[in-house]
């Protein structure tokens, strides 16, 4: 390799032999030394013991001061290899995933056909003294480590065709990273990758001086650093999971109840494995805790060496999840939903084409190529489970866990899946965990892991030694044989020795790094055309959204009477039935938004969605909604009916105003309706809740009921009172005729006719009181003659008398909730603003939970 001077001495050619029958693949040991990089077929060699050191009398002689003169020995065994160190002075050590643990004295490890990479001598770098690694590739293709010469400036990795390295895996950035010399030091650095770059166990923030024999990894490509060359090798062997007493209790009553019992097992690189077991034995349970999905679980999960659930954060790019539920949207066709999901998933760089390729790929894997242009609603239950497995491998997880992914199928499509997925676990190298309840196809399985009640592991192993270890011939006879006795099986199990793991519990790699995603602002413009794409295929929805608006406005000019803005009771019914209108579009347009898509949600929250940006697109996707519709409603009934005479309060222009406040209340309709589809985990249980919102929105209006006291304080908080108040204001209801108006003239009139009926009778009264006076005096004058005693009056005419009364109306009193300024208004508009803002958030922190949510 590389055409540096070989000094190391490896096996003695005296010890080839024809290649051994019982060798299932080739395997090959490298050795980087101070002399440089050697690769050997160790399938050409016999099986026994090789010791390594720096004496001359070993297998292996290493030419390096640090390694001790018998260091160790590696043991060559019907084709596996086992390493140990044999008390050297400064000690060997064993990388696991990214990290280097310290091998035991004497201890043997390895042997499980997984690759290794062992450090001699120290597991960092110091100076001046080259370490020693030995990397054994198992049962893997010869020839696999390239190597680099690092030229001067920087040598780029990653997935562009122009790189200096270039690899080839979709979740590799398209200028991942680089190394670059800086005064004859060489130096790695991450450009800005999605997936990051690890640099002896820990994931790199700044660029990082490198040492003779430093090992840094980019996600499946480990790279050597030796002078002026890089070593590198792809690895293909994808992910073994190792399980370490895996344990969860819930509160129960009167304490706790265990579901997850202590469970232990190991799951092979590229193993299909089924877990089964009777109705909440607990396989789903132990799938989520193994995925890493539920952290409210004890226990330890490795990933090829790596805590998954510590390093959560770091890893979760590496598994798919498919739940029970289908994670994909019915109004899109196959292809556009799998173009939004990478655009999501995949490094931000990655170009459409790229994409495309990515896209075509996917559906050659599952088998839904020519299924491409179909809408998922058109698709059959089976091809619907693939299109959500097919969502899941777009960013080409090494992990993949399904639940259920076979109920509800006929057999022979469940047999189809089946085998899909055994062929992507070995093809596409992924290590594939699934939980089912049938037990037919069994057999394509590498592994099946059987739970019993309450959490209990009883059988983990090869399908063919089912009936063995439960001495039945018949594999339902194993539900029954469980379920007598789990807790009988599981100590069997645990005796049996079957797919034991090794008790060894690696120190944690520290602090995890969230790895960078897709930028928010790439995810918005992301999901703003994910969800205007889902509304505009909808044509029904589309055809309810804008309909509404025009027929409501048209049946308000049908009840509106003409001169309208004139009167006050009349104006304001009017008034009052657009603003209601407003709330109910706005509520029932988004009620149903985000429990409907929750299972999808859920899983997009775990991958790498950022919350705040989803519902930020929710809400501009609603905003553009709400605008269209209170132009619509507005329009309809101005251009009809006329728009009011008075100017607005801060338009001139009283309908623009008039538009502004229904948008803002069908938009703060629209947050409430958001807000209660996030609390609501059904569509059914919000649309149940919708009624009661909207007659609390009527009754504190102030319009149907006087309000006073604590039921006005209740309505500052509802929409409609706000609303109310700027469209009253901005129509001027104050200055149209009050209620009552007409009575009070007719009052006057009659009032008036009194008065002048009591005048002409005290007129008639004064007449004949005048008249009777006269008479009486020509009497007393006609006497007083006979009598000789003339007496005299004076003529007698009584004072006219008049009433003098004047009808004054009660005085009408302004209404205060429309007086007009703009000072109220703006306060208006900023509370159904701010409303809506208010209700974003709430619904941020609510899905928050959707993390701790089991199912
Ligand atoms: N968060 C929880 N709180 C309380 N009990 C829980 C919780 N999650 C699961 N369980 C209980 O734990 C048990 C195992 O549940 P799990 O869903 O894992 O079973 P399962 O084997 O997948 O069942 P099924 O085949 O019916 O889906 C059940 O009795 C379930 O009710």
């Amino acid at each position: 390799m590389g055409d540096r001077e070989e000094k190391t001495v490896l096996f003695d050619e005296s010890m080839l032999q024809q290649y051994q029958k019982n060798t299932t693949g080739k395997s090959s040991l490298v050795i980087v030394d101070g002399s440089g990089i050697q690769e050997y077929d160790l399938s050409k060699f016999v099986d026994g013991a090789y010791t390594f050191g720096r004496n001359e009398n070993n297998s292996i002689r290493l030419n390096s001061s640090i390694v001790s003169g018998n260091h160790g020995e590696l043991y060559l065994q019907e084709g596996r290899c086992y390493i140990r160190d044999n008390h050297s002075s400064n000690g060997s050590y064993l990388a696991y995933g990214t990290q280097f643990i310290q091998m035991a004295p004497d201890q043997y490890y390895g042997g499980d056909g997984r690759d290794m990479i062992v450090r001699l001598g120290t597991n960092h770098s110091m100076d001046g003294i080259d370490p020693v690694l030995l990397l054994y590739n198992g049962q893997q293709k010869e020839g696999r480590w390239k190597t680099y010469s690092l030229h001067d400036g920087d040598n780029s990795i990653g997935r562009a065709a122009d790189c200096d390295i270039r690899l080839k895996n979709v979740a590799i950035s398209r200028y991942h990273a680089g190394v670059r010399k800086v005064k004859n030091q060489f130096y790695v650095f991450d450009n800005g990758s999605t997936n990051g770059v690890f640099v002896n166990g820990s994931r790199i923030v700044k660029p990082y001086c490198l040492s003779n024999k430093d090992i840094f990894t980019i996600l499946n490509t480990t790279f050597i650093y030796d002078g002026n060359v890089l070593y590198y090798k792809v690895n293909p062997e994808g992910i073994a999971l190792e399980v370490h007493d895996l344990n969860k209790e819930v509160p129960a009553k009167g304490g706790k109840k265990t579901i997850l019992d202590k469970v232990s097992l190991s799951i092979g690189a590229n193993e299909f494995v089924a877990i089964i077991g009777g109705s909440g034995a607990g396989k789903t349970t132990l799938m989520t805790a193994m995925s890493g999905f539920d952290s409210k679980v004890t226990g330890h999960v490795y990933c090829n060496g790596t805590d998954l659930h510590e390093n959560f954060q770091t890893l979760k790019n590496i598994i798919g999840f498919v739940p029970q539920q289908d994670i994909i949207y019915e109004n899109i066709t196959l292809k556009k939903m799998l173009y939004y999901t990478a655009k999501m998933k995949m490094p931000q760089d990655t170009s459409n084409q790229e994409i495309e390729e990515r896209i075509e790929e996917v559906l050659r894997m599952v088998e839904l190529s020519e299924h491409k242009d179909t809408y998922i609603r058109r698709l059959s239950g089976g091809q619907k489970k693939r299109a959500s497995i097919a969502v899941e491998l777009l960013a080409n997880p090494g992990l993949f866990f399904l639940d259920e992914p076979t109920s509800g199928l006929d057999p022979g499509t469940e047999e189809h899946l089946m085998r899909t997925l055994s062929k992507l676990s070995k093809e596409q190298e992924k290590t594939i965990v699934m939980v089912t309840h049938t037990i037919n196809n069994l057999d394509l399985c590498d592994k099946v892991i059987i739970m019993g009640y309450g959490g209990r592991l009883c059988y983990c192993g090869s399908p063919a030694g089912i009936k063995d270890f439960f001495h039945t011939d018949n594999l339902v006879k194993v539900y029954d044989i469980i379920t007598a006795d789990s807790k009988g099986w599981e100590t069997q199990f645990k005796m049996s020795g079957i797919n034991a793991v090794s008790g060894q519990v690696r120190e944690s790699n520290g602090e995890a790094i969230k790895p960078r995603t897709v930028s928010g602002f790439a995810q918005l413009g992301i999901l703003v055309r994910r969800y205007t794409t889902l509304i505009m295929n909808d044509v029904q929805r589309l055809a309810l959204i804008f309909g509404q608006p025009l027929i409501i406005g048209l049946l308000l000019t049908l009840v509106a009477r003409s001169g309208i803005y004139e009167l006050f009771t009349e104006t304001q019914s009017i008034l009052f039935t657009l603003m209601s209108g407003g709330i109910w579009m706005g509520l029932l347009n988004t009620i149903q938004e985000v429990n409907k898509e929750r299972v999808i949600l859920k899983r997009e929250y775990m991958g790498n969605l950022k919350l705040p940006i989803y519902m930020l697109s929710k809400y501009i996707v609603q905003g553009v909604i709400s605008l269209i519709q209170a132009v619509i409603l507005v329009l309809t009934f101005v251009l009809i009916k006329g728009a009011p005479d008075c100017k607005g309060v801060i338009f001139s222009n009283a309908t623009v105003e008039i538009i502004v406040l229904i948008f803002l209340t069908i938009y703060a309709a629209a947050g409430m309706g958001l807000l209660l589809s996030s609390i609501t985990k059904s569509a059914d249980r919000a649309m149940a809740i919708a009624p009661f919102v909207l007659i609390v929105q009527l009754i504190f209006s102030g319009i149907l009921f006087e309000l006073n006291g604590v039921t006005d304080k209740l309505s500052y908080l509802t929409y409609s009172r706000w609303a109310m108040e700027s469209i009253g204001s901005t129509c001027d209801l104050n200055s149209l005729d009050p209620p009552g108006q007409e009575e009070s003239e007719q009052v006057e009139e009659q009032f008036d006719d009194l008065v002048a009926t009591c005048n002409d009778a005290i007129a008639e009264m004064q007449e004949a009181y005048d008249e009777k006076i006269n008479e009486l005096q020509d009497a007393v004058e006609t006497y007083s003659a006979l009598a000789n005693n003339p007496q005299t009056f004076e003529e007698y005419t009584s004072e006219p008398q008049t009433i003098e009364a004047e009808y004054e109306p009660a005085e009408t009193e302004e209404n205060k909730m429309y007086v007009r300024s703009k000072a109220r208004t703006v306060r208006s508009w900023l509370i159904l603003y701010g409303s809506t803002f208010l209700c974003a958030g709430v619904s941020v922190l609510v899905l928050r939970k959707l993390k701790d949510e089991q199912r």
